[in-house]
């Protein structure tokens, strides 16, 4: 049906054509709404206004969260109008923290559907699944299998909330077009005995599928999605290191695709840290990393920055040795028989340390970084070694959401004595200590993917490489402003994270053409073309 056929009433339950009441007295007349809605109208930023001071009033984040996702699915426009209008206050909401807890939640809160669930019990028909998205033109894909969901771990189904999440701030905060982004869940089953013991649980009532069977499922959906979709990329995101890391080394030369845990989130780390050293005045060939989880973030973030380290001249061996990671057993060193293969580069060849605060005491890194998924672990005495070795000891407790934080920011402020350079992962809100003032720095991956989906996107890239993000990380850094150094903000303000976003995206698409990676022409003005596939949320005439 064309959406000149559809009856007034079908054009207010759909989403992308509704306009509530901002539905003009002609375009009521001519679409068939005169007496579906109250006689006033109202402007697009009236419209907004009200949904603020409705918002504003609530007394949880989950119930904004719920009233944002029912927006969403009511009216497409308003809803990433009120996202664009204010991204610092509604981020949180429909992305890190308040996300986790819905995921957490989401067989209990869940009302409309969103996005396309892949049940392995329909492995062999993935295609004709995805086959019933409306859209036919996906370019961009956010999947999950839900088993690492932020640091919360296996939420099966439920993990569905961060795809929706990711895609909508690709939308919000570098204006990926909505109609091209397509949210996925493979579901394979869940180990959490709790939702299986949910009678709500949502998702298929199994524990996971392993191995070959497992591949074979993924590798059914990359085919599926290279036949329906064959100029998309695919996302993938918070899938336990087991499956991310293989998955990615097999696909990553295939077809366009990315892992934003390992890939992304390097990209935010490096930027924080090249904007740290203009505080510092440091070089980066200079820094050690002691990095607390070496999983797919830490071992992602550890060989970004020994690329970053190597291409000052460093060699790479010796870069990845300056990137030392921690686990559960210890300090990772040669000698021990449990490391992966993607984690040895940065086994130390010294003796192992079972204690992290030791582990810092011997290596002396100029910056700690958390992704570990498990709160509180940077505890005083590390936070005090760390200002003991280091004038400015930088300290990013990266873990998500909130709750699982390495340290908050005000304890990392307290604890060195305001010395800190400090960024986590979820937004802390500012702290006062004995007068002066702290405004934490997030540092989130969502600084990269939505830049980098609008690249990808405008370029119709082939590939994804590391040197987009390196490219990705310099261009975030170099828009940290002196002013923005001057008050410790080593990320550009989340308020200006569309105008970052969209000069972030003009760099990654002038590196895909520079590779020979875009399906377009080379424009005289890639600004320009980036600026020509922006989204904006105003209501069509
Ligand atoms: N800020 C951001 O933008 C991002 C943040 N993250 C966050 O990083 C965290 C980790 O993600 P990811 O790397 O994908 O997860 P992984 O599961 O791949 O890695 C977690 C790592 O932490 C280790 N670990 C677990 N418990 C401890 C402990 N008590 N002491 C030391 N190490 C421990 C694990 O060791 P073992 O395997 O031996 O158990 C593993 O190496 C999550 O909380 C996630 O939200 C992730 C991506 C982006
Ligand atoms: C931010 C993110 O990707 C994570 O915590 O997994
Ligand atoms: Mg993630």
């Amino acid at each position: 049906m064309t959406s000149k056929q559809l009856t007034g009433y079908d054009r207010l339950h759909n989403a992308r054509l509704n306009k509530g009441t901002a539905f003009t007295e002609a375009e009521r007349s001519a679409f068939g709404l005169e007496g579906l809605l109250p006689p006033a109208m109202l402007s697009l930023e009236l419209q907004v206004a009200r949904r603020h001071d409705e918002i504003v009033r609530l007394e949880n984040d989950l119930l904004k969260y719920l009233v944002l996702s029912d927006l969403q699915a009511r009216n497409e426009t308003l809803f990433y109008a009120v996202l664009r209008s204010d991204p610092a206050t509604y981020m949180p909401i429909v992305y890190t923290p308040t996300v986790g807890e819905a995921c957490q939640k989401f067989g209990h809160i869940f009302r409309q559907p969103r996005g396309i669930y892949l049940p392995i019990s329909a492995r062999g028909r993935v295609k004709e699944l995805l086959s019933n998205w409306p859209e036919k033109d996906v370019r961009f894909i956010v999947v999950t299998d839900g088993e690492r969901i932020l640091g919360l771990g296996d939420l099966g189904a439920g993990g569905m909330g961060i795809p929706i999440g990711k895609l909508a701030l690709c939308t919000a905060c570098a204006g990926v077009p909505p109609q091209y982004c397509l949210p996925v869940v493979i579901d394979v089953g869940t180990n959490n005995q709790a939702l299986l013991d949910d009678p709500l649980y949502l998702g298929l009532r199994q524990s996971r599928v392993r191995g070959g069977e497992y591949m074979a499922f993924v590798d059914e959906f990359v085919t599926a999605v290279q036949q329906l979709y064959p100029k998309s990329c695919i996302q993938w995101e918070d899938f336990a290191n087991i499956n991310a890391v293989p998955i990615l080394e097999r696909y990553r030369n295939e077809i366009c695709t990315f892992n934003d845990d390992i890939q992304g989130t390097a990209g935010v780390a490096l930027a924080g840290i090249l904007a740290s050293l203009r505080i510092t005045k440091q070089k980066i060939t200079d820094q050690r990393f002691l990095f607390l989880g070496a999983g797919s973030a830490g071992t992602g973030i550890a060989e970004l920055i020994s690329k970053a380290m190597a291409e000052t001249g460093m060699d790479i061996h010796e870069a990845r040795r300056r990137n030392a990671l921690f686990d559960v057993n210890g300090l990772l060193v040669t000698s021990r028989k449990d490391i992966a293969d993607f984690q040895r580069p940065f086994a130390q060849d010294r003796q192992p340390i079972a204690k992290f605060v030791e582990a810092v005491k011997a290596l002396k890194p100029t910056g700690i970084i958390g992704v570990s998924g498990i709160p509180k672990l940077f505890t005083r005495e590390v936070v005090e070694t760390m200002a003991e070795l280091n004038q400015r000891p930088i300290i990013f407790p990266y873990s998500n959401p909130t709750s699982r934080s390495e340290c908050s920011a005000e304890e990392a402020y307290r604890w060195s004595g305001g010395r800190a350079i400090f960024a986590s992962g979820s937004p802390f809100p500012p702290v006062e200590i004995g007068g002066r003032k702290f405004v934490p720095n997030q540092g989130n991956n969502v600084y990269i993917f939505p830049a980098m989906a609008m690249a990808l996107f405008a370029t119709e890239a082939e590939r994804v490489t590391d040197e987009m993000f390196l490219t990705a990380a310099q261009a975030i850094a170099e828009q940290v402003s002196e002013d923005n150094l001057a008050a410790e903000l080593i990320y550009p303000p989340r308020e200006r994270i569309f105008a970052t976003s969209l000069h972030v995206a003009e760099r990654v698409a002038a590196c895909i053409f520079d590779q020979g990676l875009a399906r377009v022409p080379r424009p005289a003005d890639i600004g320009a073309l980036i600026r020509s596939c922006v989204y904006r949320p105003v209501y069509p005439e």
